[in-house]
């Protein structure tokens, strides 16, 4: 009895010094466990995980032939943490970089994505932290953009940004425009394959070509022309194209691959073509923002302005306008291009779905080469299942960070500031404890009146969470409903070299060749 007085004593004063370092509401959820649960509060050297050593810490395991955990798939990772350490784990010794805690319980998942503060913290880009602050101080001139800035920094620039991007009505003035880059790549799609109907080898870049087309309609307010045929190796769409799949590459390097922290020391070879491909990118982006505030000074009051337009109108310095450009083009090429490619694996491999899909499309899209309205996107309702679920079981973004910037108590384990949280919610999203048949490719558990399945919160994030979630979820989305639907309208998928293999990058990203079978409706 006097033992358990003493637990709860000890309890209320943890739960008392946590009160006291922070602002009580950001630790209205550790209150609540810590009342429910009598358990007394762990300290965080007690949390499980593989052991540092002396001087290495746990950098050792990314040596070779230390490589237990293989971090070339973060689901990977995720399952061999879950199963070694339990649903909480930390990975430490990893200086310079921050200590990390992996959890998998979306009750930890809310407590600490609704105790991130207001100005979420999430490890960004060294590398173009550095040639934004740095190399390029010149134009950027402290600039750093949502990408990478933190703190009111960062706030500042979501606080312009949020009402034109996040705003359901502007992303929907889009649709004419991106409906017309899904039909001319969806026209293109016949020339692609070979005598057996198979797509080449390389089908990703085409879809990176498709991805840059359409995010540059928002971000530069033009068409590049990346899907004209027959492009001139010195074009600009062709030195764009390049310059997507260079910085995937070197930008690996940088951040996580072989020059991780050497580029910081002196300029190596991925460094350096890290730089003149970005200043191209930052050329390109400068002299569109720059037309754009030629062309909004001619705009008729009843003309709608664009969103570049609409950016430039809330803050008229260009270089914010341009920052923006470039956070947009980095971040919104190879995430929506691999999520398209995964629905149409998921389709490929299911394809009594896919058959379903083309009913439902067949009836809202009578004329295969109709431009799509958004009337009748939302009429789409198995299509939107169908990317819903192919995001559950293969995000390309396999979990979300956040800096603690306050104590907060996870799985009753004390963390304290400035740690790196990762909410493994990939991996979560494939437990039998929240989906049923998780591994079961099955678009209808997310109708609302499914019986067999109640969604639950903080499981699948696909877009992060709070006021820190992707800022172009809703034109990723409108990008990827419009192209599917034109892509399954026409021709029934087919994979015939599965199952795919994925690697983790800056993306978890499919690498085996896609080649894809496509036959005409
Ligand atoms: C299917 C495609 C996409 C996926 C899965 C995706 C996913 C994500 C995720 C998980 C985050 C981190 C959110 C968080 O920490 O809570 C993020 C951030 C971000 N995304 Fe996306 N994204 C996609 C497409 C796009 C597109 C098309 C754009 C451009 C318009 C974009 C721009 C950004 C930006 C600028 C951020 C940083 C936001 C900030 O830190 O404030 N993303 N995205």
């Amino acid at each position: 009895m006097a033992g358990r007085r003493k637990l709860l004593l000890a309890n209320q004063r943890s739960l008392q010094s946590l009160l006291r370092a922070g602002e009580s509401r950001q630790f209205a959820g550790a209150a609540t466990a810590l009342k429910q649960d009598v358990q007394p509060v762990r300290p965080y050297e007690d949390i499980p995980g593989p052991k540092p050593i002396p001087l290495l810490g746990n950098k050792f395991r990314f040596m070779p032939g230390f490589r237990k955990y293989n971090f070339n798939d973060m689901f990977e990772v995720g399952k061999q943490f879950y199963e070694e350490f339990g649903p909480i784990s930390k990975f430490t010794g990893l200086e310079p970089l921050h200590d990390m805690v992996f959890v998998f319980d979306p009750k930890d998942v809310e407590t600490m994505l609704r105790n991130e503060g207001p100005w979420p913290y999430r490890r960004h880009l060294g590398c173009l932290e550095y040639y934004r602050k740095h190399t390029r101080k010149d134009f950027f001139k402290g600039v750093g953009g949502v990408l990478i800035d933190q703190g009111k920094d960062w706030q500042e620039a979501r606080h312009h940004v949020n009402p034109i991007m996040m705003q359901t009505k502007i992303v929907e003035m889009y649709t004419p425009k991106i409906d017309q880059v899904a039909e001319d790549f969806t026209l293109l799609l016949p020339g692609l394959v070979d005598s057996k109907n198979e797509m080449p080898e390389n089908f990703n870049n085409e879809l990176h070509k498709w991805a840059l087309e359409s995010i540059a309609v928002v971000a530069l307010d033009t068409r590049l022309g990346c899907l004209d045929a027959n492009l001139e190796a010195d074009s600009e769409p062709q030195k764009m194209i390049d310059s997507v799949h260079t910085l995937l590459i070197v930008m690996h390097s940088l951040e996580l691959g072989g020059e991780a922290f050497l580029w910081r020391h002196f300029p190596t070879p991925s460094w350096s073509k890290f730089i003149k491909t970005i200043d191209f990118f930052l050329d390109v982006s400068h002299k569109y923002v720059l037309q754009a505030m030629e062309r909004s000074k001619s705009r008729t009051a009843n003309q709608e302005p664009s969103a570049l337009e609409r950016l430039l109108k809330r803050d008229p310095n260009p270089t914010r306008a341009v920052v923006m450009a470039l956070d947009m083009l980095m971040a919104g090429i190879d995430t929506t291009s691999h999520s398209l490619t995964n629905v149409l694996l998921h389709l490929s491999e299911n394809q009594d779905k896919q058959e379903i899909l083309h009913q439902e499309l067949k009836r809202i899209m009578p004329n295969q080469h109709a431009p799509i309205t958004n009337e009748m996107l939302n009429e789409m309702k198995f299509l939107k299942a169908c990317v819903k679920e192919s995001m559950r079981m293969m995000p390309v973004v396999p979990g979300t960070m956040r800096r603690t910037f306050n104590e907060i108590v996870l799985s009753n384990y004390r963390i304290p500031v400035g740690v790196d949280v990762l909410m493994l919610n990939g991996a979560m999203s494939r437990f039998s404890e929240h989906y049923t048949e998780p591994e079961k490719f099955k678009p209808e558990r997310w109708f609302r009146d499914d019986q067999e399945e109640k969604i639950k919160p903080f499981v699948t994030l696909p877009f992060g969470h709070g006021s820190r979630k992707c800022v172009g979820f809703r034109f990723a989305l409108l990008e990827m409903e419009i192209t599917l639907a034109k892509m399954v309208r026409r021709f029934r998928w087919e994979f015939k070299y599965g199952p795919m293999k994925y690697k983790s990058a800056l993306v978890h990203a499919p690498v085996s060749p896609l080649k894809f079978t496509i036959h005409k409706r």
